[in-house]
C-alpha cells in the first residue's frame, strides 16, 4: 500500500516549506533533530495513553512524517550531499521508530505485540539498507514502508479518540498486530526482491 509512491506529489507540495525553511536558515540536520523530538514528544503522548494525548500524539507523528520528507527535499534544494546528514537522518528515523511504537505498546502494556512490531519496523528498514550495501538501489516500498506506518499511527491515534476499542480490542494493539505481521512481511518481500535482483 506504500505512500511512497506520492513522494513526487509530496515533493510539490513542499516547495514553499523548503523556501520557508531556507529564508529561516533551517538546515537539513536541523529539521531531522525537530522531527526525532517530535516523535518523542507523540510518544509520551501515546504513552498517558488519554483520549486527548492520542490526538496530540497523532498530530505529532504527522508532523514527523511532514519534516522526514522536508529534511530530503531542503538538502536537494540547498544542494547539500552531506554522507553524515543521510546517516543522521536515518538513525533519527530508526530512534523515532522505537520511540513512537515504544509509546504506543506502553500505552497499553502490550509489550510482547510492542518487541514484535519494533522489530517488524526495523528489519524492514535494514533490509532496505541492506540491499543498498549490496549495491542495489535503496528499497523504501513494499507492503508498509514508513510513510504507511506512520500514516496509519496518526490514523489510529485520532481514532482512538472516538473509537478506542474495536472488537474487545484496543484500537493500537490491532495496530500493533498489524506492524508485527505486516512489518516482518514487508521485511521478507525486501529480501525477497533484492534476492530476485542479484540472482537474474
Ligand atoms: O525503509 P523504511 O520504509 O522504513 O523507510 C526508511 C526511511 O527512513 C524513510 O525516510
Amino acid at each position: 500500500m506504500t505512500l511512497d509512491r506520492l513522494r513526487p506529489l509530496a515533493d510539490r507540495a513542499l516547495r514553499p516549506f523548503v523556501a520557508g525553511s531556507v529564508r529561516l536558515g533551517l538546515t537539513p540536520d536541523v529539521v531531522s533533530v525537530i522531527a526525532f523530538v517530535l516523535a518523542v514528544g507523540a510518544a509520551i503522548g501515546f504513552y498517558r495513553a488519554t483520549p486527548l494525548a492520542y490526538v496530540v500524539g497523532a498530530l505529532l507523528v504527522f508532523l514527523n512524517g511532514w519534516l522526514d520528507l522536508l529534511d530530503g527535499a531542503l538538502a536537494r534544494q540547498l544542494a547539500v550531499d552531506s554522507r553524515a546528514g543521510d546517516l543522521l537522518d536515518h538513525v533519527l528515523d530508526r530512534y523515532a521508530d522505537v520511540v513512537i511504537v515504544g509509546g504506543l505498546a506502553a500505552g497499553i502494556e502490550g509489550y510482547a505485540l510492542g518487541f514484535l512490531s519494533v522489530t517488524g519496523v526495523l528489519l524492514t528498514s535494514y533490509l532496505g539498507t541492506q540491499a543498498e550495501a549490496v549495491g542495489l538501489t535503496r528499497e523504501y516500498g513494499g507492503l508498509l514502508g514508513r510513510a504507511d506506518r506512520l500514516a496509519l499511527v496518526g490514523v489510529t491515534g485520532l481514532a482512538m479518540a472516538i473509537v478506542p476499542r474495536v472488537a474487545g480490542m484496543s484500537l493500537v494493539a490491532w495496530l500493533l498486530v498489524l506492524f508485527a505481521v505486516v512489518g516482518h512481511l514487508t521485511a521478507l518481500q525486501r529480501f525477497w526482491g533484492a534476492w530476485r535482483d542479484l540472482s537474474s
